[in-house]
C-alpha cells in the first residue's frame, strides 16, 4: 500500500514537468504580446493625435486665409467665398460669420446655430485664433469651435468641427484586434470615444492587464488616449495561446518521458533500489541489545543492509533516496519479513527477546504500518510483545496527532514504541510528552561525550533522570568503551547496544551468538521465569538466570 507513495511522487513530478513548460511558454508569450501591444498602443495614440492635429491645422489655416481676404460680412459674395473655404477645409461642418457678441450672423451653409461652451478658449498656434470645446445646442453633439476674431472692430469667423469628424473612424491594430480610443479636452471632458467592438473592449479582465497610452497635443488643448484591454489582446491572439499550450504539453510530455525512463527503466538509482527490493537484496543485520547489569542478551535492533554483487552497502548510502522516492515502505516490509523468517525459531524459543525496527516519519502518517505489522507477524512464532518500533527524532513528523494514533495502535497490538536519537532532532521534549512512547534511546552523540565534554555528560545525566521521571525505559546507543559502559551503569542505565558488545551482525552470526548466550537447556527455565515475572519490558531480562 505504501509503495503507492512513490507513484504519487512520480505523478507529482510528471505533472510538474508538464506544467512547467506550459506555464513558461504562456508567460513568455504573454510577456511578448504585452511588449508588442504597448509599443503599438503608444504608436496609435501618437498617430491619432497627429491626424486630429492635422485636421485642426487645416481648419485654422482656412480661417486665417478667409480673414486675410475680407472682413467678416454676410454679403452674398462673401457667403459664396465661405462655402468654397468650408469645402476646402474639409472637416468643418460650417463656417459662420460671428458678430461682436460672438453670436452667428450667417454661415456658409446656413446651419450655424447657438453653441454651449464646454471649455475655456485656448490660443491656437495662429494669431487671433482660439479653440474651445463646445456642445451644438440643437443636437447636443460635442464639437470643437475654432474662432478667428478681428482685433479691430469685433466680429470674426468661426468654424465648428463635429467631434466624430476629428479622428479617423478606421484605425488598424495588428497585435490586438480591438482597442478603445478617447479624444478629450482638459477641463472640457470627453469629446469622442470610439472602439471597434464594444463587447471586446468591455469584457472582463484576464491574466493580461489592460495597456494604455496618452498623447498630449502641444498645439491644441487635446489629449488622445488609447486603451488596449487585456481581454482583447488575449482574444486576438487566442490561436497563439493554443499553440503555446499544445507546444508546452508536448515538451512537458517529453520531459516526463525522459524522467520516467530514468526513474523506472534506465537503471536510475531509485529503479535500482526497487529492483533490489524485488530481488530480496535488502536484508536486516542484527545489533545485539544487552542488559548491562546482568550481561544478558535482551534482544536486537534490525538494521538494513543492501547485499549486492559488488558488496554490502550500508544504509547511509541508500536510506535518504529510499525515503525520498517512497521505496522505504516496501523496503521496511522486506526487512520485517526477513527478520521474522531469520529469527522466528529463536524468538519463539526465547519469548523475552525483543526485536527493534526503524520506521520513518511517513510511517506515522497513516495506519498502513499497523496493518502491515499484523499481516507479517500474525501466526509467526514472534509475538507482538517482542516487537519494538523506533520513531526517530531526526525527521519531523507531519502530524503529531496522527502519529499518536499510529503509536497507540501499535501499542494496542502489544508492541512497544521507542523514540530514537533523543536530543538530536526536531521533537525535543515535545515528542516525548505528546507521542506516548515506551522507550527512549539515547543517541551515540551523548554517549561519545562521556569522559570528554563536561556539558554533554550533564546531558547524559539529564536524559537518565528524564527517563526515570517519565517512567520510560532508556537504551544507550553506540557504546564503544568500557569507560562509557561503567559510567552508564553507575548512572542507573540498564540497557545498551554498541560496538563494545557487537556491531550489527548478519543473521547467521547473531543466531550463533544468541544460541551461545542462551543454550537450549536454559531456555525452558528462562521462558518459565519470564512468564512468571510481571511485565516490565526489556528490563525483565534482568530477572533471567
Ligand atoms: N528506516 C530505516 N532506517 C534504517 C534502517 N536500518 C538503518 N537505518 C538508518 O540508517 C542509519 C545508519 O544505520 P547503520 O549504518 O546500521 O548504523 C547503526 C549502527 O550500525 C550504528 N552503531 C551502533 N553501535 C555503534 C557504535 O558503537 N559505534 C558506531 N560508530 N556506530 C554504531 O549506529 C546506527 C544505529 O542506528 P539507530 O539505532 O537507528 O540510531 C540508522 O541511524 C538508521 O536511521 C531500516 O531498516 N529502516
Amino acid at each position: 500500500m505504501q509503495g503507492v507513495t512513490s507513484w504519487r511522487q512520480a505523478l507529482g513530478v510528471g505533472f510538474a514537468l508538464i506544467a512547467a513548460p506550459v506555464l513558461t511558454l504562456n508567460v513568455l508569450l504573454a510577456a511578448n504580446l504585452i511588449t508588442a501591444a504597448q509599443t503599438e498602443t503608444d504608436g496609435l495614440s501618437n498617430d491619432v493625435l497627429s491626424i486630429v492635429e492635422h485636421r485642426l491645422d487645416s481648419i485654422v489655416e482656412t480661417l486665417v486665409d478667409v480673414a486675410a481676404r475680407a472682413a467678416p460680412s454676410c454679403e452674398p459674395a462673401r457667403i459664396e467665398a465661405l462655402k468654397d473655404a468650408a469645402f476646402h477645409a474639409g472637416w468643418a461642418a460650417d463656417i459662420a460669420v460671428i458678430g461682436p457678441d460672438d453670436a452667428p450672423e450667417c454661415s456658409a451653409f446656413g446651419t450655424a446655430g447657438p453653441l454651449r461652451r464646454l471649455s475655456p478658449e485656448h490660443d491656437a498656434f495662429a494669431p487671433d485664433v482660439t479653440v474651445s470645446a463646445v456642445e451644438i445646442a440643437a443636437s447636443r453633439a460635442p464639437a470643437l469651435a475654432v474662432t478667428w476674431r478681428a482685433s479691430i472692430g469685433g466680429g470674426g469667423y468661426r468654424a465648428v468641427v463635429s467631434a466624430d469628424k476629428l479622428a479617423p473612424s478606421v484605425m488598424r491594430s495588428i497585435v490586438s484586434a480591438n482597442f478603445l480610443m478617447r479624444v478629450s479636452v482638459p477641463n472640457g471632458g470627453l469629446l469622442l470615444e470610439r472602439f471597434r467592438d464594444p463587447n471586446g473592449v468591455r469584457s472582463p479582465s484576464t491574466f493580461i492587464r489592460s495597456l494604455s497610452s496618452t498623447a498630449i497635443s502641444e498645439r491644441y488643448p487635446l489629449t488622445v488616449d488609447i486603451i488596449t484591454p487585456g481581454a482583447a489582446l488575449v482574444a486576438a491572439n487566442r490561436g497563439l495561446f493554443v499553440y503555446a499550450n499544445i507546444g508546452g504539453v508536448l515538451v512537458g510530455l517529453l520531459f516526463a518521458l525522459i524522467y520516467a525512463m530514468i526513474t523506472f527503466r534506465g537503471g536510475g538509482p531509485v529503479r535500482e533500489i526497487a529492483d533490489g527490493i524485488r530481488r530480496g537484496e535488502f536484508e536486516p543485520y542484527y545489533q545485539p541489545v544487552i542488559d548491562i547489569v546482568s550481561g544478558k542478551l535482551i534482544g536486537c535492533e534490525a538494521l538494513v543492509r543492501w547485499r549486492r554483487r559488488d558488496g554490502v552497502i550500508p544504509p547511509g548510502r541508500f536510506i535518504p533516496l529510499a525515503e525520498a522516492s517512497g521505496e522505504i515502505y516496501p523496503m521496511t516490509l522486506a526487512v520485517m519479513t526477513k527478520a521474522r523468517d531469520d529469527l522466528g525459531a529463536l524468538y519463539g524459543r526465547l519469548p523475552h527477546l525483543e526485536l527493534g525496527f526503524n520506521l520513518v516519519a511517513g510511517h506515522f502518517d497513516n495506519l498502513d504500518i499497523v496493518d502491515d505489522v499484523q499481516r507479517i507477524f500474525d501466526g509467526s512464532p514472534i509475538r507482538m510483545s517482542q516487537l519494538m518500533f523506533e520513531v526517530t527524532e531526526r525527521q519531523p513528523l507531519q502530524n503529531i496527532a496522527r502519529a499518536r494514533v499510529v503509536i497507540s495502535r501499535l501499542q494496542q497490538l502489544g508492541a512497544r514504541v521507542a523514540l530514537d536519537d533523543v536530543g538530536t532532532g526536531h521533537g525535543g521534549l515535545s515528542y516525548l510528552l505528546k507521542l506516548g512512547v515506551d522507550v527512549m534511546k539515547m543517541d551515540k552523540m551523548f554517549v561519545d561525550a562521556i569522559g570528554t565534554e563536561r556539558y554533554s555528560v550533564a546531558i547524559v545525566d539529564s536524559l537518565v533522570k528524564l527517563a526515570a521521571d517519565m517512567r520510560l525505559e532508556l537504551i544507550a546507543e553506540g557504546v564503544e568503551t568500557f569507560e562509557q559502559l561503567q559510567y552508564l551503569r553507575q548512572k542507573g542505565v540498564r540497557v545498551a547496544q554498541g560496538y563494545v558488545f557487537a556491531p550489527p551482525l548478519p543473521a547467521a552470526s547473531f543466531l550463533q551468538l544468541a544460541d551461545a548466550m542462551h543454550p537450549a537447556h536454559e531456555t525452558r527455565a528462562a521462558v518459565d521465569a519470564d512468564d512468571a515475572a510481571p511485565y516490565v519490558g526489556p528490563l525483565r531480562m534482568a530477572k533471567i538466570g
